[in-house]
């Protein structure tokens, strides 16, 4: 066989990586560049998007080179990144108008409130895309940029700009402007998306003010998008997956039918559940999302997705702003030396609270304090915080879905924790999965690409070299289960605000 690798791009928020991935599913090769955070008021978030597309484009290079890998025997690339992240561009020149809004940027919270203030609005718009209405979704980024941008608005109604999520700004750029397209995974984080019938919706677009010429072709996330015609770089490789980096996921942890579910423990948790052919609508503020699917399946497959706003980030803060730490790793060293937290209890409520409490206004403690209680327990109360957080998650899915979580499959940075995963186990009562391969999120894109290429036969194929290096099962007895819960439960009573 020539073509011996899948390329995955992965495109997160903080940093640029690609990753060469073998037949058996194994890393071959990786490199990774971070690039600029841009914050030019308190609570916006921006990125310059040709530093996203150089970063990105440079680790293509570095990782070949670094590999010794030649481009003819690539097979394909797959595209994945960070959702929701607006770009707008001028269609004859390729320049952006302005810069990137980032999925975490809040400048649109009063937009949202003008168009979805009307509880019925909200209704139809959550009805429709399976999200609901927040700043966090990218149709208010580019209503803000048509809106503030001079001559914007003009520009895209007469046909001349462009929008698109990293995903396609990408695509965009490797194809050298011959395609605009999206995936529907992506499309589906719009809010202008029609869940229901896998089309841009016009009454969306007329909602929001978007002219519908500026907006990307949807296909599936496994097939076509172009070859590389970007100068400088390999030229015709074929672009064959593209998916958002939390439905890449999922896929690159083989969840593909209903009930199978992962959680990634990175700077915030994202917890997906496949829900199969049925969008399931939750009663607790989780979204429902397009799921990415294997060629072949016939129509759309969803998935019920819900976030855990601080997780590993509360393991920073204990390291950079307490410093009671000097390293992630060390804390679960710490959390060992000590049998218990002695009745303490960490609540991360940084930045509010999220399901299924919804308390925007709640700031976080730490509560239970006695004497004796030391740093060992603080940071035990931490990491313990965490799986707390992704158990009220996983309940409210539970709930919202019908489906047990049984089985939860784990991946990001902070699973290499086997207190934080063996506890996480038991409190959830449900064995967890830590694959070999813990970049699900790069994996699930190679998979996409190579499926559509055939360089992977089927599904089959794909879980048969799914190894997974760690089991956890629970081992704690229902009666410590539930005192622990009851007193997280307590503790967050303490901390919200309605
Ligand atoms: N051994 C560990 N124990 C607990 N947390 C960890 C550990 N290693 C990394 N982390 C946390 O995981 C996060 C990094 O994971 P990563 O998946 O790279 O995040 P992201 O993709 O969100 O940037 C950091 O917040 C870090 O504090
Ligand atoms: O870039 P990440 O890994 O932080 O992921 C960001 C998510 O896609 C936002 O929805």
């Amino acid at each position: 066989m020539t073509k011996k690798y899948v390329l995955a791009l992965d495109q997160g928020t903080t940093s640029s990586r690609a990753i060469l991935f073998d037949h058996a599913g194994l890393i071959r090769g990786i490199a990774q560049h971070p690039f600029r955070q841009i914050y030019p008021q308190p609570g916006w978030v921006e990125h310059d998007p040709r530093e996203i597309a150089s970063s990105q484009l440079g680790v293509v290079t570095e990782v070949l080179v670094s590999s010794g890998v030649r481009p003819e025997e690539v097979d394909s690339i797959g595209i994945t990144n960070q959702r929701e992240t607006t770009i707008v561009w001028n269609r004859e020149t390729g320049e952006p108008v302005y810069n990137a809004i980032v999925w975490q940027c809040r400048r649109t919270t009063d937009i949202v409130e003008a168009v979805c203030g009307d509880p019925a609005v909200a209704a139809r718009v959550t009805a429709k895309t399976g999200l609901v209405p927040d700043a966090y979704f990218s149709a208010s980024k580019i209503k803000w940029i048509l809106d503030n941008v001079e001559g914007a608005r003009e520009a895209a109604e007469e046909g001349k700009l462009a929008f698109g999520t990293v995903d396609t700004w990408l695509i965009w750029q490797l194809t050298g402007g011959a395609v605009h397209a999206t995936d529907v995974t992506n499309a589906s984080r719009t809010m202008l998306f029609d869940i229901h019938k896998g089309t841009w919706d016009q009454e969306l677009l007329d909602l929001f003010g978007i002219p519908a010429s500026m907006l990307p072709e949807v296909r599936s996330s496994s097939g076509d998008f172009g070859v590389t015609a970007y100068p400088g770089m390999p030229q015709g490789i074929p672009i064959r997956g593209v998916a958002g980096d939390q439905q890449a996921a999922l896929f690159g942890q083989c969840c593909t039918q209903a009930g199978r579910a992962k959680n990634t423990y990175g700077t915030g948790c994202f917890l997906l559940m496949h829900t199969g052919s049925t969008p399931v609508a939750s009663s607790h503020g989780l979204v429902t999302t397009v799921a990415a699917s294997a060629p072949g399946v016939q129509g759309l497959e969803y998935a019920l997705e819900g976030s855990v706003f601080v997780a590993g980030a509360l393991v920073q803060w204990l390291r950079d702003e307490l410093g009671i730490i000097s390293s992630a790793s060390e804390s679960e060293e710490l959390a060992r030396s000590v049998d218990d937290t002695a009745g303490v209890y960490v609540v991360p409520a940084f930045t509010g609270l999220g399901a299924p409490y919804w308390d925007s206004e709640a700031r976080g403690a730490i509560l239970g304090l006695t004497r004796g209680a030391n740093r060992a327990h603080i940071v035990r109360a931490a990491l313990e915080s965490m799986a707390f957080q992704v158990a009220d998650v996983a309940h409210t899915m539970e709930k919202d879905s019908g489906i047990a979580i049984t089985e939860l499959n784990v991946d990001g940075g902070a699973s290499g924790n086997d207190f934080l995963l063996q506890f996480q186990s038991d409190i959830l009562g449900a064995s967890l999965n830590r694959p070999k391969v813990i970049e699900s999120t790069g994996a699930g894109a190679a998979f996409l690409a190579g499926l559509a290429t055939g360089f992977w036969e089927d599904m089959a194929q794909i879980l048969a070299l799914r190894e997974h290096d760690d089991h956890f099962t629970p081992k704690m007895d229902a009666e410590e289960r539930e005192g622990l819960m009851a007193g997280w439960h307590e503790a967050v009573r303490r901390v919200m605000t309605k």
